[in-house]
């Protein structure tokens, strides 16, 4: 099964997505990995050279390529499924997961985490959970079209790895 997690930056797609992976025996492709080998940068060095347009087209065209793969645990990108048709590209190839998680909690993780991520990097210790609800208000009706929603608030990584491979345990026998 080819296995797309969604949700925003933050939220555990990469971290998770590794872990489940290796549970499962498949293989882990993270999309803004793939991206920065193809285009030989770093996220926040195609960020500053093609601006955010450039990098949603990279984003789309390594998608794109993606949807061939027969199985695979897929951490994509925060941003991926709210453009283009990427939410309706991945919810036909696969299983779309979203993580879940509170503004909250996505900026007490983000606070370290945010130097990588060029949407975020400029923004002051006050203005990042603003910018972060704003964000995820305007992104949720993207992310809600995941085939399984997991409310990841409170919740522990290994916890959240077993739902997943519990729900696809319960879809092979159907
Ligand atoms: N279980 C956890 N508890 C607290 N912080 C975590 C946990 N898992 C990941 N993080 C932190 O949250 C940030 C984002 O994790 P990551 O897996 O990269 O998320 P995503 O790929 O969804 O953006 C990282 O800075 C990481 O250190
Ligand atoms: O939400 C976004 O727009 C982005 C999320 C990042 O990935 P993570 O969700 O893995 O942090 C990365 O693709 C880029 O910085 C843009
Ligand atoms: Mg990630």
């Amino acid at each position: 099964m080819l296995i797309f997690l969604v949700g925003y930056m933050g939220c555990g797609k990469s971290t998770i997505g590794r872990t489940l992976a290796k549970q499962l025996g498949v293989r882990f492709l993270d999309m803004d990995t793939l991206l920065e080998q193809r285009c030989g940068k770093s996220v926040a060095e195609i960020f500053t050279e093609t601006g955010e347009t450039g990098f949603r087209q990279s984003e789309r065209e390594v998608l794109a390529e993606l949807t061939s793969e027969r199985e695979a645990i897929v951490a994509t990108g925060g941003g991926a499924p709210c453009f283009f048709d990427n939410m309706e590209t991945m919810n036909r190839a696969g299983l779309t997961v979203y993580f879940k998680m509170s503004p909250e909690k996505l900026a007490g993780r983000l606070e370290h985490g945010k130097a990588k991520r060029p949407l975020l990097r400029d923004k002051s210790e006050e203005e990042l959970i603003g910018f972060i609800r704003e964000n995820v208000a305007k992104r949720e009706k993207y992310y809600m079209q995941a085939k399984l929603i997991i409310d990841c608030d409170g919740v522990r990584d290994d916890y959240i790895a077993h739902h997943i491979a519990e729900y696809i345990e319960t879809k092979k026998e159907q």
